[in-house]
């Protein structure tokens, strides 16, 4: 089986080919675990799988490194999107993706060689009701800075749904933050249903957050695409940060460029990158 190992900001995924390769789906996340084993197997944050589509021009699904599957992974549509477009599965510049969080709509900005260095992704727009989240508790349309007792400590937590859930907690001090204590904690809390991304953010400036990330089923990742959005819109509403202009997120492996716009949706632009291909042997 062929794969592509791609990063965005250093959130690295295997890439299989769905319109060339075929896997059984009950073998998806045991793949997926094998394939992430940084000492048995290849290294990386997961798998995702790009292939065909009926209401879209290419379908992604994403499975983390623990074999869970996600709804949508913003690190890996600007990756999707440079892969389909190299790879001749679409002609335009500007076409849709199918996740299983819905549908989004991905522009690609290609350089003299044809080559795709950078994406922008409209992931449409944030869910926020606690249903949406999904997130136990009183019915609320938004739930902003809710504390969470997690024992030994208590955080407030602002919830955003990208497709995926997200629990996003401001800090003063992006640098002292107990990432490795709550991250886990706060990842399986009973409040959340599905589990959940944890986010921590230093809002620096306005148009300027420094980000931290807990992936839900992988642990502390370079960087999250959907976390980053979800922080932006968290910032949004905590009323640190304006609707309509984009805000530089600053995250271990590199910079998103995130615009929560007037209409509702969030525009996320950052770099995509093919690091090497190669053949596994499915076992
Ligand atoms: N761990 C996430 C999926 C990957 C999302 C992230 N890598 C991104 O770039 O958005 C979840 O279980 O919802």
């Amino acid at each position: 089986m062929k794969f592509t190992k791609m990063h965005g900001l250093g959130n690295s995924y295997i890439y299989i080919d769905l319109f060339k390769e075929t896997i059984a789906e009950e073998s998806m996340p045991k793949l997926a675990i094998q394939l992430a084993d940084k000492n048995r197997g290849i290294g990386s944050d997961g798998m995702i799988l790009i292939g065909p589509s009926d209401v879209a021009k290419v379908s992604m699904r994403v499975f983390n490194n623990d074999g869970s599957e996600a709804m949508n992974c913003g690190n890996g549509l600007r990756c999707v999107a440079k892969f389909a477009y190299e790879h001749g599965y679409v002609n335009e510049m500007v076409f849709t993706i199918e996740t299983k969080g819905g549908l989004v709509e991905a522009t690609v900005h290609p350089d003299e060689a044809n080559q795709v260095p950078t994406v922008t992704v409209n992931m449409g727009k944030p869910r926020l009701s606690r249903s949406e989240i999904p997130m136990i508790g009183a019915a609320v349309d938004q739930v902003i800075n809710e504390t969470i007792d997690l024992g030994e400590v208590s955080v407030d937590v602002t919830a955003v749904s990208m497709g995926n859930p997200h629990a996003v907690i401001f800090t003063e001090d992006i640098h002292s933050i107990p990432l490795m204590q709550v991250g886990p904690s706060l990842e399986k809390h009973e409040r959340f249903p599905e589990w959940v991304n944890v986010e921590y953010v230093q809002v620096l400036k306005e148009d300027e957050l420094q980000f931290r990330v807990w992936e839900r089923g992988t642990g502390i990742t370079q960087a999250c695409g959907t976390g980053a959005c979800a922080a932006v819109v968290a910032s949004v509403l905590n009323g640190h940060s304006p609707r309509n202009q984009e805000v530089t997120v600053h995250l271990l492996g590199g910079d998103l460029f995130i615009t929560w716009l007037d209409n509702g949706e969030v525009l996320m632009n950052g770099a995509a990158e093919t690091i090497f291909e190669g053949e596994w042997v499915i076992k």
